[in-house]
This record gives structure tokens, sequence and C-alpha cells, in this order.
């Protein structure tokens, strides 16, 4: 089923006549102000900072700058088809919501996991739910409604813990499992240092750890009782520093589909796929962890061609739908959303984060219109021009 996002343009146009203007921001510098106005300072800083000074969260966005799409005339692009085929799921657009681990904190009532997986269920944008949320993963499943969900997976170091994670992500429906390889240990963030803000260490984003069994088998006391102790555990089971010994590990946890997030090196991605991975997820994490790195968009090519046909998912640096559509050009399969979602619901909830989503698809779609690229097939990096 083609689904015209460019209406979106047609329904502002329909308000503006009726002299009512658009609630949320149309671009993302305004997103970005408001949402700064909108959120507690801490959160902000939180979300919106990097690690170091932030030069590689900079050069991400940066990189898309560095593309042009070659524009294409008289060809009457008046149809244009965004579905993908994904993992054997059919979905209506290559759009993805990245996994975010304190969304809970950036709705106004502290549920924005399931703000988020509202915003999945009207828009048919799957969401990939994280290891860190702030309603247990069963909840955010049961609020997808019928759009496909993943879940990304932090691996905790005790392995049944893990083992049972991805268990009750497949009991709930998600449909994939992402497992997060640069996040093992967090970055050098000097924001957080200096505001002291680390949501995780006040038991924020852990309900998927404290209701669940293995984690409290490990407790003396439960969570609700002694939350310091629990946070304390949580700090020593977060994350497994894996090698590649662990990879078969992993692939025995699930028949779910398998995609790695954090690969950038084209050696890793052939190391992946011959360790039987499903898909590869293309992402310096938004600039959230290494600093003095390479924008993620200038590793998505070499990615590509190693991953020798696996479907490549990418995010880092995404602010508008012309970036979606540069990534998709240099081969991405599907494109994550990150901060933009995340500014959208700290503005209006579900409502807000719907709007950022169907921005993004209406300006890539028109794009496509517009420069005579109407399906994703058309989007080849031979569409594209380097500009500097
Ligand atoms: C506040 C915040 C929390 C994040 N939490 C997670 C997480 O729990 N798991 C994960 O794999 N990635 C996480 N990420 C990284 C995103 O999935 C994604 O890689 C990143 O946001 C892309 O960069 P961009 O937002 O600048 O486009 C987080 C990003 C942000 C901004
Ligand atoms: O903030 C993040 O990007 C993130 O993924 C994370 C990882 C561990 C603890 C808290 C957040």
């Amino acid at each position: 089923m083609a689904q015209s996002y460019g209406s979106y343009q047609e329904e502002i146009y329909l308000r503006a006549l009726g002299g009512v203007l658009p609630e949320f921001p149309m671009e993302h510098g305004e997103l970005e102000e408001r949402a700064r106005a909108a959120l507690p300072p801490s959160v902000w800083s939180y979300v919106a900072g990097g690690a170091g000074d932030e030069q590689t969260q900079r050069a991400n966005v940066d990189a898309f700058g560095r593309w042009g799409l070659m524009p294409r005339m008289f060809v009457g692009a008046k149809e244009r088809d965004l579905p993908v085929e994904l993992f054997g799921m059919r979905l209506p657009s290559p759009l993805l919501m990245a996994p975010i681990g304190v969304i809970g904190l950036c709705a106004q009532d502290g549920h924005g996991d399931l703000a988020t997986a509202r915003a999945a269920a009207r828009t048919g944008v799957p969401m990939i739910a994280s290891t860190l949320s702030a309603d247990p993963m069963e909840d955010v499943a049961a609020a997808l409604g019928d759009t496909p969900g993943f879940f990304q997976l932090y691996t905790p170091t005790d392995r049944d813990l893990a083992a049972h994670f991805v268990q009750r992500a497949k009991r709930a429906g998600f449909r994939g499992i992402v497992v997060t390889l640069d996040t093992w240990v967090t970055g050098w963030r000097p924001r957080d240092l200096s505001t002291g803000n680390f949501p995780q260490l006040r038991g924020h984003c852990l309900a998927n750890y404290f209701g669940d069994p293995v984690f409290r088998a490990g407790l003396e006391r439960a969570p609700e009782e002694d939350l310091g102790a629990a946070v304390l555990r949580w700090t020593q089971v977060f994350g497994a520093p894996l090698t590649w010994d662990d990879l078969p590990w992993l692939r025995s946890l699930t028949d779910l589909p398998l995609i790695v997030k954090g690969l950038c090196h084209p050696e890793d991605v052939r190391r992946a796929r011959d360790g039987g991975v499903d898909g590869v997820y293309c992402s310096n994490h938004g600039g959230r962890q290494a600093n003095g790195g390479l924008p993620a968009l200038d590793v998505l090519p070499g990615v590509v061609e190693a991953a020798g046909g696996l479907p490549v998912l990418f995010d880092s640096g995404v602010r508008s739908g012309a970036d979606a559509v540069k990534a998709l050009a240099l081969g991405a399969s599907a494109v994550g959303i990150g901060r933009p979602y995340a500014y959208g619901l700290a503005l209006g909830g579900t409502d807000g984060a719907v709007h950022v989503l169907r921005t993004l698809l209406a300006e890539a779609d028109l794009i496509m219109a517009v420069d005579g690229y109407p399906t994703l097939a058309d989007l080849v990096p031979e569409a594209l021009r380097r500009v500097g």
C-alpha cells in the first residue's frame, strides 16, 4: 500500500487557509529550541549532549551537507513508493525510531516509552525499544498495536538475565533483537559529569530490570524496598564487554532477526555477517559514546559494501527528510531517527513525535517527487554528488 506522505503538506495548507498555524515546529532548529525550553535543563542536556566536546556529534550532522541529490526532470514522479521489505516484514516507510534509553523522561508524565510506542502505532514507523525503559517492555509492546517493534538489548554481564530479556521480548511480540555493541560502558560526557545527572543512577529507566525475576533473584531486598542496592546491582550487570567469541552465544539466544548496532568498520561487518546476524546497524550512537570519531554517514558506504546484501540500518545525525534520502541513496535499507523524535515527544507527547515523523516523511517524499526519484530503488549512490 503506497502512502502519500506529502499529503501532510496539504493538511497544513488547508489549516492555514482556515487561519490555523501548525502547533509544532516545521524545522529542526526550532524543534530543538522549543524542546530545550520545554524540558528540565538536566534532561535537555542529557539528551542533547554527547561525548567530549561533541565534535563527532556535530560532524555526524555536517556530513549530510557534503552530499547533494542530482535532480532529474521529465520523470513524472506523481506516485512515490516508500514501503520497504525488512526481515520479512513490509514496512510503510524506511524510517525507524532509534532506541532512546531515557525517552521515558522526555514525556511530561514520565511515560515516554509508551508515548513513543503510540506514535509507532499511529504512523507505522517501527519503534526500537531500549532495554533502558521507564515502563516494562511488555507494556511497550502492547502499545505498538499492529506496528512492528524491535527490542534493543544492552547485554547484561549475567547471561541468564540476557537470555531472559530476549525471551521476554519474543513473548511480548517484538519482531527482532537489536544488540547494541558500542555502549557496554558509557562514554566521557562532560555535560552529564558537570550536572551530575545520570538518570539511570536514580533508578529511572530500569523497569525492565527491576521487574525481572532473574534480576531480582540477585538482590537481597526488592528494588521497591532498597533502591540504592538495586541500582548498584544494575551498575554491576549493565554491560558485558563482548568479544567475537560471544557472537555464537548471542545468535543462539533467539530465532528472531538479530541485528548488531554500532558497526562502522567493514571488517567488523564481514565478521558479524559470517557469525550469522540478520542485519547490521551502522551508527556511532549519535556521537554520545566516543568523541574524535568519523561521521557515521562517511562510514556507511563501506558498511553497505561489506554487508554483501544483508540489510543495513543506519542512524546518527539524521535531522531532515533530505538527510534520510541521502542515507538511503548511500545504501541504508532503513534510517533511524534519534534525537528529533525525542524533541517532538518533549513538546507534545505522542502528537509531537507523530508530527516529527510525518514531517520527515513528507519532506523525503516531496524531495523524491521534485527531484524525480519516485521509488527507493531509484535512490542509488549515483544519484548523489559529493559537494566538498
Ligand atoms: C538520550 C539518548 C539515549 C539513547 N539511548 C540509547 C539506548 O538505550 N540504546 C541504544 O542502542 N542507543 C541509544 N541511543 C542512541 C540512538 O539509538 C541513536 O544511535 C542516536 O540517537 C543517533 O544519533 P542522533 O540522535 O544524533 O541522530 C540514545 C540516544 C540518545 C540521544
Ligand atoms: O545515553 C545513552 O546514549 C545510553 O545509551 C545509555 C547507556 C547506559 C546508561 C544510560 C544511557
